[in-house]
């Protein structure tokens, strides 16, 4: 018998999701690399869309109240013209880029504009990716039609968020995804938070440079921001770079390996920093898998301090 892959409506059909769709338009493609473009969709809709606070956790539902609405971590339903089914992507920029009030409009000018940005990765076989990798001059300006969902967000569900003090992310290769929206938000609203991110991915292409990394230079720039003198020493990106690059590049300081459990023991730190840390973990199913059981099985580590996003 043949097995098809599920599609993203089959795979989240258990997920939360809102019950209308947006209009958005097309209005900025940005080659990152051979794999990945983001795309900037701009919102329609009058209301734009905004941060939901109303209900917030336990559990992230997506009530008529929010629609219209994202929280930081989530992915959007994309319905392509001329494709019934929809893909899924994850939204990779903060809420607060969508919310109309946090900009200064202007008509003319695109990047004043309220947006949603997603990150895309060439697959042939995904019909709604392989619309958005078709030539630029043939989709920009195109409308799309967008539903929000997802439960892996920030804030996290069914935790006390006066109690937290650390945010501990491990990204593997796409997996980065909903991270960098979450730590733009981070940035943002809780610029005090300490930060540690364990960033795992392949690189081949010879002499590659740190733009051609996934969200790179913008996660290098958040960690680096200063805002006050307490957030000062207290952010901290450590970069795996793994495939078969040839070691070239302006990448500074990288570990060429996986993320290992010496790498995880630093990102847990002391009993008593752990207590109050929240793990937010996406990549390969395998790294997923591991890399939670072994948090999930540390002292001092309740099962809900510890997130992970399953696409599959
Ligand atoms: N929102 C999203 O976009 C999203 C959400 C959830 C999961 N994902 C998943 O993230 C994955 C990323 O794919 P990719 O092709 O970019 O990743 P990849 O295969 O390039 O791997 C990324 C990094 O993880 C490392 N790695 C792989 N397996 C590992 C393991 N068992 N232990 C430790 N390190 C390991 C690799 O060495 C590499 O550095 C996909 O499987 C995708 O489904 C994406």
């Amino acid at each position: 018998m043949v097995s098809y892959p599920l599609s993203h409506e089959e795979r989240t059909a258990f997920e939360p999701r809102e019950k209308g769709l947006h209009s958005v338009t097309l209005a900025k493609i940005t080659y990152v690399n051979d794999r990945i473009k983001t795309y900037r969709l701009i919102i329609k809709d009058k209301s734009g869309v905004q941060v939901c606070s109303s209900k917030p956790s336990p559990p992230p539902t997506i009530c008529a109240d929010c629609v219209g609405k994202f929280l930081p971590g989530q992915w959007l339903d994309v319905h392509v013209p001329g494709i019934k089914k929809a893909g899924g992507f994850t939204i990779t920029s903060s809420p607060r880029n969508a919310s109309p009030v946090a900009a200064n409009i202007r008509a003319e000018d695109v990047e004043s504009q309220p947006f949603i940005e997603l990150a895309v990765q060439k697959s042939p076989d995904n019909p709604p990716a392989a619309w958005l990798w078709r030539p630029e001059e043939d989709i920009v300006g195109k409308d799309l039609t967008v539903r929000v969902g997802g439960s892996f967000v920030w804030p996290p569900p069914g935790v006390d968020a006066s109690t937290i003090k650390r945010v501990v992310f491990i990204a593997g290769g796409v997996g980065i995804n909903p991270l960098i929206s979450i730590l733009s938000y981070i940035r943002q609203e809780q610029p005090l938070l300490d930060v540690r991110f364990l960033y795992s991915t392949k690189i081949s292409s010879k002499g590659a440079q740190q733009g051609e990394v996934l969200f790179l230079p913008r996660i290098l720039n958040l960690l680096s921001t200063p805002s006050g003198a307490e957030r000062q020493g207290k952010s901290r990106l450590e970069l795996f770079l793994t495939g078969t690059w040839d070691g070239i590049g302006d990448f500074g300081s990288v570990l060429t390996q996986r993320i290992d459990e010496a790498a995880l023991s630093r990102a847990i730190d002391s009993q008593e920093k752990r207590q109050s840390s929240i793990f937010y973990v996406c990549g390969p199913r395998d790294m997923t898998d591991s890399i939670v059981e072994h948090l999930r099985g540390q002292d001092n580590i309740a099962p809900e301090q510890v997130l992970c996003e399953k696409w599959w």
